[in-house]
């Protein structure tokens, strides 16, 4: 059996210089996907990439494949930010430690162990709605200080009570700096063209780039774990519950505390922008698609009515919500192309082989877009999903499940119970509080137009900056926001750094 077919290569480059031709690598590798079918292969270099663009081929290399089809390639830029398999869990590779580290990752995040976090997430989010009432048109850095502020709490058992403080603004700028970097396309393959590692520093702007990355996010990784560590010291309760809290306090094995410690800065990385881009997603599309916000709305009053904020509770009852939010994660994934996985041993799929050593894309995209799977793929549609479990058409759903955009296999999101509770309150709570309209123009007054494929196609794949008129529906929702945040903030005290 043979590698599956791709598109034709030219010596030395292979298909290298294909994926660096337009911006959107996500979009021309599902593309090829339509092209070539659900698994094709790229040659880059000497090093082989296999693509999957269907659950069934998904299911059978990756989800079946246990640790084989779970390992992590290197990745020589994420190296250079300081940010490679020994600090950053995201692209560790499937060695003892880290295996026991995600065997640890997994009690922690376990669906029982998530509801832990149901308490902040319902006090912070409520601090979010006061931050949309009183500077509506900051929504986008709230929302990016309330994803910061859960990962840092479950990490570090401390809140980011600013998005204009120093140590927040540091973060999300070296954070964006990294996704930049290690968007697919940013720079050259050298993972699998070697050679390019060895250019002279002229050549080589990355190095710089990256070694900045690496010395500020090593700056504020010392401070938080120092500072989780004097908390501990003193007794502080939350500095013992937090997630590395809990790893230090069970002991690590000696001489590996750098790489258990820095599991926080990776959790913070993995949980802050994915979340926030979910909610600026969802934003941007409630202003675009009126109707779809009014139906949600309706559903949300006539369980919740206008005197109490929405509760976990309240979600089950609100499937045209469910709907909507699993719509937007179908329509503009996060991770588009997931993280690549690398193969620890062959795999066999149709008649192809995917061989040991092979990088393997989960083409999400292209499966969440497939037009065989999704009627109407390009179309923003709730319905489609109150029609059928996952939304495909009939009879399509073989091998279908609902969370492709968290991955696969032994790495897929250990964070997806936690963040779906926090994209499900979080959804809850602005539709009930707020409308959504797309912004005017200052000058005419005219609506301006939003554009849902303006996309930065970095890493993780947000919205660019956009506007967007967020008003609050009524003086007595306000009141009930303003009643809730005395308690939210009481709450969120355990969370100061004091
Ligand atoms: C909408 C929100 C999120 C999305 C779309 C998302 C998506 C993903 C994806 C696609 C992966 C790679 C899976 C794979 O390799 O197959 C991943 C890994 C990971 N995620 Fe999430 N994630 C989200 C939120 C979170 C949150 C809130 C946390 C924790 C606070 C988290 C923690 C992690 C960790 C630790 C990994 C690395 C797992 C590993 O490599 O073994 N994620 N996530």
């Amino acid at each position: 059996q043979g590698l599956p077919p791709g598109p034709p290569t030219i010596p030395l480059l292979g298909n290298a210089h294909m994926l660096g031709e337009g911006k959107d690598v996500y979009l021309k590798v599902a593309e090829w996907a339509r092209y070539y079918g659900d698994i094709y292969s790229l040659k880059i270099g000497g090093g082989t990439m296999v693509v999957l663009s269907s659950a069934t081929a998904i299911k059978q290399v990756v989800d079946k494949g246990g640790w084989a089809g779970s390992s992590r390639p290197e990745n020589y830029i994420a190296e250079v930010c300081g940010s490679g398999s020994e600090f950053n869990i995201l692209f560790a590779d499937d060695c003892p430690r880290f295996k026991n580290l995600r065997r640890i990752i997994a009690r922690f995040f376990s669906p029982q162990n998530s509801l832990k976090y149901v308490p902040a997430q319902a006090a912070e989010s409520t601090l979010l709605l006061h931050d949309l009432i009183t500077r509506p048109a900051d929504f986008s850095d709230s929302i990016r200080r309330y994803t910061h502020s859960l990962a840092k709490i479950i990490a570090y058992g401390e809140r980011a009570p600013s998005f204009r403080s120093s140590e927040v603004q540091r973060y999300y700028t070296s954070l964006d700096q990294l996704v930049h970097a290690l968007a697919p396309g940013a720079y050259p393959p050298f993972d699998l063209l070697p050679v390019l590692k060895y250019l002279p520093a002229a050549f080589a702007p990355w190095r710089a780039v990256g070694h900045q990355i690496e010395s500020v996010r090593t700056g504020i990784h010392t401070k938080m774990y120092e500072s989780l560590r004097r908390r501990q010291a003193a007794g502080d309760e939350e500095s013992t519950e937090c997630f590395v809290g809990k790893l230090f306090q069970s002991g690590v094995p000696a001489g590996e505390e750098q790489f258990y410690s820095y599991s926080g800065l990776s959790l913070l990385d993995a949980g802050s922008d994915t979340t926030g881009a979910f909610l600026l997603s969802l934003v941007l599309i409630l202003a675009t698609y009126p109707e779809c916000q009014a139906r949600a709305r309706k559903e949300i009053d006539a369980i919740v009515g206008g005197a109490r904020l929405p509760v976990p509770a309240d979600f089950p009852k609100l499937p045209y919500l469910d709907a909507l939010i699993k719509e937007t994660l179908r329509f503009r994934p996060q991770l588009p192309m997931g993280v690549p996985h690398l193969m620890g041993a062959d795999a066999f799929y149709k008649d192809y082989l995917v061989p040991k050593g092979a990088v393997v894309v989960l083409n999400t995209f292209a499966l969440l877009h497939d037009p065989e799977i999704f009627e109407d793929p390009e179309v923003f549609n709730p319905d489609r999903f109150l029609k059928s479990e996952h939304g495909t058409r009939p009879g399509m759903d073989t091998d279908f499940r609902d969370n492709f955009h968290f991955g696969g296999g032994r790495r897929i999101c250990p964070g997806q119970w936690i963040a779906g509770s926090t994209m499900q309150l979080t959804a809850m709570r602005l539709i009930w509080a707020f409308n959504f309209s797309t912004a005017a123009s200052p000058r005419t007054g005219a609506p301006i137009s939003q554009d849902l494929n303006f996309y930065a196609s970095d890493f993780i794949v947000m919205p660019r900056p956009f506007k967007c008129t967020i008003e609050p529906r009524s003086a007595e929702h306000c009141e009930v926001v303003i009643q809730a945040l005395e308690n939210a903030k009481l709450y969120l005290n355990r969370y100061e750094n004091k």
